[in-house]
């Protein structure tokens, strides 16, 4: 849907093109978005029972990521993520035997081309019972790709509410960051967050009104909206400081970043799917 600029004299078909935008957009159906699964309880009154997949990657776990593991149904390492949670879970209890630590983090899978996962950790997995998932004859896809893929078509997994949270998806090799992205816009009908020690990024589909709710005790101010696969012609906000009215966002234009969240709300609507990304609050800057 095109709308002309509005006329220096609002014409009649003017006026009938903002309220056909308004009845379109009170008719959308709107998908709640929160990051209650970075506090050490989630909260169970508002909304459906959410299940949580949970992809470790191969990069250094997040700190949050035992909070993360409790709260998932499902634990899936791709490839080298296995190393990780082998090498960097006992770190995060260093009064405990590295070992009972490493037995209380089984991961149900490993999955991936399996060109990164040491010999000695698939051994010790496996040993375990871990299922060990080798797909090394897809060099077209990435392990996280295989990984969303496996969770997907979990059969005994509640699919209706799923988050796939996937650590260790951010920062390092950029040519990852942007396969880890592509991951994000080839399973666009999957809420699939990435996250990082300092961030988190998600899609918004142009099919939803949006609504996102802030956890201001553990994530933000500091938030952006990018336009990643294309110009997004009419973006709506509402809860930032910059906030957009039917305006574009577009690479070689505007791209907002280095906005800011105002309440404990933030609502979008674009016409071409968005990236939400949002900062997670370093452990001294959270508060109650
Ligand atoms: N530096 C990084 N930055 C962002 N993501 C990463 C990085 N390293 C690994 N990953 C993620 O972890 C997954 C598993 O990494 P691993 O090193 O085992 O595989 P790889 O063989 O290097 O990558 P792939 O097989 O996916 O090309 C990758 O698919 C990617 O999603
Ligand atoms: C055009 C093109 N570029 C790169 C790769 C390589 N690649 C992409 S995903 C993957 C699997 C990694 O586990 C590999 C090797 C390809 N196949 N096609």
């Amino acid at each position: 849907m095109s709308f002309p600029p509005p006329p220096s004299f609002p014409t009649l078909e003017y006026y009938c093109s903002r309220i056909s935008l308004k009845v379109h957009t009170l008719a959308m159906a709107v998908m709640s978005h929160s990051s209650a699964y970075l506090l050490p309880s989630t909260p169970t009154e508002d909304g459906p029972a959410l299940t949580y997949a949970l992809i470790i990657l191969n990069q250094r776990l997040p700190k949050f990521t035992p909070l993360l593991w409790n709260h998932a149904r499902v634990r899936v390492c791709a490839d080298g993520g296995a190393n990780r949670l082998f090498d960097d879970m006992p770190l995060f209890f260093p009064l405990e035997d590295a070992h009972s630590v490493r037995l209380r983090y089984k991961p149900d899978v490993v999955k991936g081309d399996l060109d990164s996962i040491r010999a000695d950790v698939q051994e010790f997995y496996s040993n375990l019972g871990t299922k060990i998932e080798d797909a090394s004859h897809d060099q077209d896809t990435t392990d996280l790709h295989k990984c969303v893929d496996y969770i997907v078509h979990m059969p005994n997994l509640e699919q209706s509410n799923l988050r796939i949270l996937a650590v260790g998806a951010l920062g390092g090799r950029f040519d990852h960051e942007m396969g880890n992205i592509n991951v994000l816009c080839r399973f666009s009908d999957v809420q699939l967050i990435l996250l990082s020690d300092h961030c988190l990024i998600q899609l918004l589909p142009h099919t939803y009104l949006h609504e996102i709710q802030i956890q201001s005790s553990i994530e933000g101010p500091d938030c952006g909206l990018i336009p990643i696969g294309g110009p997004s012609r009419r973006t709506t906000t509402t809860g930032l400081k910059w906030n957009l009215t039917d305006a574009e966002l577009s690479f070689g234009k505007l791209v907002s970043t280095s906005n800011s969240v105002q309440g404990d709300v933030v609502t979008v609507t674009c016409d071409s799917d968005l990236l939400w990304t949002i900062t997670i609050k370093r452990p001294e800057e959270k508060c109650s």
